[in-house]
């Protein structure tokens, strides 16, 4: 159809009857307009404040002012990080963010999205300053690391979310994908700043690093204010109107468009449906059929992501390279950092083409060996003598392994995740994972310091051994989703679908009408095949785009805790005050 081109068409793109006569217009949509633009790179400040913070502390920890300030002195003069010490400055901050993920998601419904965010990040704001006012407190040092992380913390809830609801449909999933993408940004920005610094004289060292901080969670507090809110929510709250506006100025077209209209139309739809399907209490949701098994995954997964061993490189970095005698270790964080941020490229286009098994199972059997290898040369090879060398190497190792982890169990984990969990209860699953994964971030932070105290490099051995363990849990027992529709993947859990032979399984005939409905499988959404849930879903248990498992098809029922009869033969919801029929 002709750009700008006025079409009656009689009716809504859904034909929803309200609007029957309605003038709709058909005109050319851009892929991105200039507010959308501004819109995601304001709110891309959260994924940068994420990376900037987890990767800041390494090069602190090395810094002689910071030292000097916040490090207990030894007897020869120089000085020393007691465990306890290093392991709370930088456990302090995981486990804030832990708190904030946690206390994040209501006030966002109440508040709506945009005061929160601009809120969390004002939050920040205070963090950075009580951090970059300590003089030779380390308790302020600490307590300002908390704060930062409490910000981030509810940020990595809240800007994913927003992020989904918001932006254009044409690049939302690139968007949304990108969160990570962002977050690895922050870690290698931080090292640049840190390297940069390291040899000024005096506290700048870090306060520049830190004063920088600034510079993102001041333009997102700040920026924030003159975004409209999430159309998504704005509709939750009664302002339809309000919503239909602002996915027109986002999206370049006037609101009676026919995609506005059909996006209108479909958040009507989920919001029905989401208050149609209910939520399961916490408790609850282990009576769903297999959500026991499906929960442990989740856990496990999150668990494993972080004892991978990633953070322990990220957090200690520059004094794990320094004990090699490499001479300078905030190099060697500079190019950790950019190959954590260049291989998570690929890694999109390997999960989307390998599927998840085969990135899960190979990415943990490939770090595995790198940390294998990297221990192994640090306990049995490095001396004086050989430090170039076996220095060299195991940096080069170190290397291999992030190479690993950004392109498969980095980001992976957290779209595998949500996928697991059918929508009642996603939103209280996605928050025990999340809660997981911050806790067991915080466990690498803290103890990190006390295990290679007492085992110097051999503390990798114990990362080689979780990412065997690691890759043996997920061939045994994780379902190949690649290419799945939600429902399918439910019914693959529900009915023990062995997971080795799961990319191959294709439902009984029976089943294939439980699932998809008479009418057979929903064509996919709009930009082709159905990608992996994002950190959207895995946060809040919002969906950016409408679920299949939303659709009003009769077959939700049976596994999806619903509201109506079980088909018979199929494990019933096992709600205990939700019906098995109506
Ligand atoms: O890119 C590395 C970063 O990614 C995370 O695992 C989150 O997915 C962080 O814990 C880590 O610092």
């Amino acid at each position: 159809m002709a750009d700008h081109e006025r079409i009656e068409v009689g009716k809504s793109a859904n034909g929803s009857p309200h609007d029957v006569d309605k003038a709709l217009v058909d005109n050319h949509m851009p892929v991105i307009t200039f507010r959308a633009f501004i819109m995601c790179a304001l709110v891309s400040m959260g994924g940068i404040m994420f990376g900037y913070d987890c990767g800041s502390i390494a090069g602190y920890l090395q810094m002689p002012d910071f030292q000097s300030r916040f490090a207990n002195r030894t007897p020869s003069g120089g000085y020393e990080w007691p465990p306890a010490l290093s392991g709370i400055l930088v456990g302090g901050w995981p486990i804030g963010a832990c708190i904030g993920a946690l206390a994040a998601a209501k006030p966002a419904d109440t508040y709506g999205r945009k005061w929160c965010i601009s809120g969390w990040a004002g939050v920040h704001v205070v963090g950075t300053l009580i951090q970059i006012t300590a003089m030779s407190s380390v308790g302020q040092m600490i307590a300002g690391r908390v704060i930062c992380g409490i910000g981030v913390g509810a940020l990595s809830v809240l800007v994913p979310m927003y992020m989904g609801e918001s932006s254009p449909t044409l690049i939302r999933g690139a968007l949304v994908s990108a969160y990570q993408l962002f977050v690895t940004l922050g870690i290698l920005l931080s090292n640049l700043i840190n390297f940069g610094t390291s040899n000024v004289s005096g506290s700048a060292q870090w306060r520049i690093t830190a004063g920088i901080g600034f510079l993102w969670s001041g333009t997102l507090a700040f920026g924030m204010i003159f975004m409209k809110e999430s159309p998504r929510y704005a509709y939750r709250k009664g302002r339809a109107e309000e919503a239909r506006q602002t996915m027109a100025v986002l999206h370049g077209v006037p609101p009676n468009h026919v995609v506005i209209e059909s996006q209108t139309h479909e958040l009507g739809l989920a919001l029905a449906e989401e208050e149609r399907a209910g939520k399961a209490s916490f408790f609850e949701t282990f009576k769903l059929p297999r959500m026991r098994y499906r929960v442990f995954l989740g856990v496990f997964l999150h668990a494993g992501q972080q004892f991978t061993g990633a953070n322990y490189f990220f957090y200690y970095g520059t004094t794990v390279f320094r004990a090699t005698g490499i001479s300078n270790s905030f190099v060697t964080q500079i190019i950790l950092g950019a190959v954590n941020c260049i291989m998570t490229f690929p890694g999109l286009w390997m999960v989307e083409h390998l599927g998840r098994r085969v990135c899960l199972v190979g990415g943990a059997l490939w770090m595995g060996m790198c940390f294998l290898v990297f221990s192994s040369l640090g306990a049995f090879r490095l001396n004086p003598d050989t430090a170039t060398s076996v220095g060299g190497a195991m940096i080069a190792f170190a290397c291999l392994f992030i190479s690993g982890f950004a392109s498969t169990w980095g980001p992976l984990v957290w779209g595998v995740s949500s996928e697991l969990f059918p929508t009642p209860v996603r939103a209280n699953c996605s928050s025990l994972v999340t809660a997981v994964n911050w806790t067991c971030n915080f466990l690498i932070g803290f103890f990190t310091p006390y295990i290679t105290n007492a085992v110097g490099f051999s503390y990798g051995y114990v990362f080689a051994g979780c990412c065997i363990v690691e890759a043996v849990v997920v061939y045994s027992c994780l379902i190949e989703s690649h290419d799945r529709t939600l429902e399918e993947i439910d019914a693959m859990y529900v009915h023990h679908v062995n997971p080795i032979t799961s990319a191959k399984w294709t439902p009984p005939p029976h089943l294939a009408e439980e699932i998809h409905g008479p009418e057979g499988p929903p064509p996919p959404p709009e930009g082709g095949r159905r990608k992996s849930l994002s950190a959207v879903e895995v946060a809040t248990g919002a969906t950016p785009f409408r679920l299949y498992s939303m659709a009003p098809t009769r077959r939700e029922s049976h596994t999806m805790a619903g509201r109506t009869r079980a088909p018979s033969g199929l494990p019933k919801s096992g709600l205990p005050g939700i019906p098995d029929s109506v």
